[in-house]
């Protein structure tokens, strides 16, 4: 018997759940329709030929800065997603800041969405964001669709009258309230205030405004201890926390500890902080930025020891761009935020598996399968399955290269990992069946990127 496909992609090297097996994929209806080793079809079905190819889930990319509305001259949907495209990702959520209005009630997710409405080559789903005086907003913001809250416990910094700003110890517990209540995530930048704005305030008194001086105003001690206040809190409130781009071990044991507790909570870290140190910071300048700051080359040994023995749950870019001229100047007055997020599935498969063995469905359950699940997002998103969104990555493993700034797809063509040999190379991106971007073609023109919900608070309907 043969079936009727819209596509069949023969003979990937196909990364599952579990296992990597050479499969073929028959896709219908922009789904995966059958996964098997000798896929029978009829003859004038489509065919792309992966026989050297890996394919991976398509990223869910659950940490991004979109800056639409009003900064969409720092980063759009349009450029931002078709980087995501290029760089094998299908999903992602964009945060509630680094636009204006930020993301913190109805009114702003509204502008949010028209903003994205008709211009993202891939699919997303939005943030809200908890912020001094919005507690009472969160309900309405979870009923339109968000998938969870996000916080800063530090100073995020930003541009606008109507800035996101940190939150107070109590509105950090009474949101959790409500966000427990409403049975959402709550995801944290854990950093303290209080330890990073007296060291920032010091370096800048004496002078000191260098690179390592940077770094210094950010220790591991102030990321621990906002990360133990934040589980304390949950503890209290029954809030489900997720700890977005936590840079060093001695966090991420905590967080274990938190879980072997009984807590409900995950953590994310960011491929800059497994690739990328302290020194390279002092190399490249402020382009390397961000916060927290990248750490030693002893922490990230650490840090890749706690990915290899399981205690990471999602890798996110934390793509926070900015013009090319913000990124200027000293250490302390340069944007923190790195655009890496062309590279994140690139990077973990290059550095994690090709150069420290690290198994790619672990890769890949850390890329798309847990921050699709624990975001609402699965089973469409997130894995290679019979009836999910045929979402793919196909990635050959063996093709070489050094990324150039024109290779970048983002508004501006500044990065971190420009000049960078990577082991592998994204040979071409699949959204729900549909090809948004092939090597040496580019991006697809046309955007049909839909906005997905809450799989649980709203059964999986996509919004419109
Ligand atoms: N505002 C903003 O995007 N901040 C992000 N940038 C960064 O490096 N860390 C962040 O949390
Ligand atoms: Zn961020």
């Amino acid at each position: 018997m043969t079936n009727q496909f819209d596509l069949v992609i023969r003979k990937g090297t196909v990364v599952l759940r579990e296992e990597v097996r050479q499969l073929d994929i028959g896709i219908q209806g922009g789904k995966i329709a059958a996964l098997g080793e000798n896929l029978a079809y009829s003859e004038d079905t489509p065919v792309y030929d992966a026989e050297h190819l890996h394919i991976m889930p398509g990223m869910v990319d659950a940490h991004v800065h979109f800056n639409e509305p009003a900064l969409g001259h720092w980063e759009g949907f349009a450029t931002g997603s078709a980087a995501l495209a290029a760089g094998g990702c299908t999903t992602y959520i964009d945060m509630p800041l680094n636009g204006v209005p930020p993301t913190v009630r109805l009114s702003a997710l509204k502008r949010k969405l028209e903003a994205a409405e008709g211009h993202s080559l891939v699919d997303y789903a939005l943030w809200g964001g908890l912020v001094p005086g919005n507690v009472g907003n969160l309900q309405e913001l979870a009923e339109a669709g968000v998938i969870g809250f996000k916080a800063f416990m530090s100073c995020p910094g930003g541009e606008g009258a109507d800035i996101f700003t940190e939150v107070d110890d109590l509105t950090l517990h009474e949101g959790m309230k409500e966000i427990a209540r409403l049975g959402l995530v709550l995801a944290l930048h854990a950093e303290s205030e209080e330890i990073v704005s007296k060291l920032a305030a010091q370096a800048l008194a004496e002078g000191r405004r260098g690179a390592m001086d940077f770094v210094a105003t950010r220790p591991i001690a102030a990321e621990l201890e906002a990360v133990n206040r934040a589980l304390f809190y949950a503890e209290e409130t029954g809030c489900k926390l997720h700890f977005v781009h936590i840079s060093s071990a001695e966090a991420v044991q905590a967080i274990t500890e938190a879980k072997a507790k009984g807590l409900d909570v995950t953590v994310e870290t960011c491929p800059h902080y497994l690739v990328l140190t302290s020194t390279d910071l002092e190399r490249l300048g402020p382009v390397a930025k961000c916060a927290p700051p990248l750490r030693t080359s002893q922490d990230q040994v650490q840090l890749w020891a706690a990915l290899a023995s399981g205690q990471l749950d999602i890798l996110a870019s934390d793509h926070s761009p900015c013009p090319a001229h913000m990124k200027q100047g000293d250490f302390f007055e340069a944007w923190g935020g790195i655009s890496g997020a062309q590279s994140s599935l690139e990077l973990m498969l290059d550095e994690g598996h090709l150069r420290r063995e690290v198994p790619l469905p672990m890769i890949s359950r850390m890329l798309s399968l847990e921050p699709a699940k624990r975001f609402g997002l699965h089973p469409r998103k997130g894995e290679i399955a019979l009836g999910a969104d045929a979402d793919f990555a196909l990635v050959d493993m063996k093709l070489s290269y050094s990324l150039q700034g024109s290779d970048l797809f983002y508004r501006h063509k500044h990065s971190p990992y420009v000049g960078k040999e990577f082991g592998c190379r994204v040979k071409a991106t699949y959204l729900r069946g549909t090809k948004v971007y092939e090597l040496g073609e580019g991006v697809v023109e046309k955007a049909d990127g839909i906005w997905l919900r809450h799989a649980a608070v709203i059964g999986g309907e996509e919004g419109g």
